[in-house]
């Protein structure tokens, strides 16, 4: 049997990642830093995941799978010895920290499987990260361990099409839509083909952008535009005639962008951005998708990658605009980010703000149309 060791067993690690693997009869192992993920998974023996598919949904339970947290005795370390693949469904600012820890398991491996091939997949929205997460898992081996993971593992990054959502990352009850695949770049060093919903393929960056901006920009707009109507989930701002419109002009002015700067035909676009309807509906929250407006809000990212293309190609941006000032006024209490952003706005002003933020200059119009927008 095959093994898969998930590093970061929050909503995706377990709903998507742990019950697809589990679905196609591979050995499960959970890596958590939390040990309340590890905690809730011993104690209940299972989980459950309701997954969302075109033509039904599944209620599944996992059961066979090891749940290990980042401590002190590496008591994981069994379990990493026999791995093929490893998957790291984190945040970008996680990656650091898992490579770190991970050092020690990545000795042990060279040391006692010299021979064997690793395939490493990384999970987030955020592009180009790979040189330095390749570094950071670099960089703590000896010289002769750091040869070995030059020529035995590969690390890919990904593109993840695919809602997953539950009350915390150590929830046992998951949902989870499925309808797209996981693209990953291509050549790995593990076959998993046998398992649902991985597909290999090339151009991983370009495509990355365009689905960040594409699906991930609607997306964050639904999220704080819905945060200042008092929503707490997506299907409550989606079904918002006002935001929907609003969300709508976005799509309309990302694409035209996007069809203007990629080479990709608009049957490619379709089949990369388009989500089937699922059935059921995945009460997903504003607090997630919203999560960390200020990655969101960064220069290249869903909203004001979005406006760039724009601005760059003579296209509107109105729209974007709208989301982007929601953005800037989105203030979840329990969203660190969105605290230190309000914090921000009311020390610097938010013309500053927007800025430092965007990585713009304050004469960019984008600047100016989000400052219109933020002070209507
Ligand atoms: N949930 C989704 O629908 C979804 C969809 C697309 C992309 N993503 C991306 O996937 C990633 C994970 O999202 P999520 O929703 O599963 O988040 P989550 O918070 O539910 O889970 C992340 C887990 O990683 C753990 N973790 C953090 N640092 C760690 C470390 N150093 N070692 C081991 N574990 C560590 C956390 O404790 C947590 O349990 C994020 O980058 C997110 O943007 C999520
Ligand atoms: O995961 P984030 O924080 O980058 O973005 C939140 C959501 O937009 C995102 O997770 C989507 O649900 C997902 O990317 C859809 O495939």
């Amino acid at each position: 049997m095959k093994n898969v060791l998930i590093v970061g067993a929050g909503r995706l690690g377990k709903g998507f990642v742990g019950e697809t693997f589990d679905n196609a009869g591979w050995n499960i192992t959970f890596l958590d830093k939390d040990p309340r993920v590890s905690e809730e998974l011993l104690k209940h023996g299972c989980y459950y995941v309701k997954v969302h598919r075109v033509d039904e949904i599944q209620n599944r339970t996992v059961k066979n799978f090891q749940a290990f947290t980042c401590d002190e005795a590496y008591s994981c370390m069994e379990a990493f010895l026999e791995t093929d693949v490893i998957v790291l469904p984190l945040y970008p600012e996680d990656f650091e920290e898992a490579a770190e820890y991970l050092a020690k398991c990545f000795e042990e491996f060279f040391k006692v499987h010299p021979e064997r091939k690793l395939t490493m997949i990384c999970i987030t929205n955020k592009n180009y990260l790979i040189p330095g997460i390749t570094e950071a898992f670099k960089k703590d081996l000896s010289q002769d361990a750091r040869n070995w993971f030059d020529q035995n593992v590969v690390i890919r990054d990904s593109i993840i099409r695919r809602s997953t959502d539950a009350s915390s990352n150590y929830d046992v009850h998951i949902d989870t839509v499925a309808v797209n695949s996981l693209l990953i770049q291509q050549p790995v060093n593990n076959d998993i083909s046998d398992v649902e919903w991985m597909e290999l393929t090339d151009k991983i960056e370009m495509l990355k952008d365009i689905k960040v901006i594409a699906v991930n920009g609607p997306h964050a707009t639904l999220a704080y535009m819905g945060y200042l109507k008092g929503y707490h989930t997506i299907p409550e701002s989606e079904a918002d005639p006002e935001i929907a419109q609003v969300v709508k002009e976005v799509v309309e002015e990302l694409t035209e962008a996007v069809m203007k700067e990629y080479p990709i035909t608009p049957e490619e676009l379709h089949n990369l951005v388009y989500f089937a309807p699922a059935q059921g509906v995945l009460p997903d929250s504003i607090y997630r998708v919203g999560y960390d407006p200020i990655r969101k809000l960064s220069k290249g990212d869903r909203l004001t990658g979005a406006a760039q293309l724009c601005l760059k190609h003579g296209v509107c941006f109105d729209a974007i605009a709208k989301g982007m000032a929601a953005g800037f006024k989105y203030a979840e209490p329990r969203d660190a980010n969105a605290q230190k952003l309000q914090k921000e706005i009311k020390e610097l002003g938010i013309g500053q703000a927007v800025c430092k933020y965007t990585g713009l200059e304050p004469d960019s119009p984008i600047v100016q149309r989000v400052i219109e927008e933020y002070n209507r």
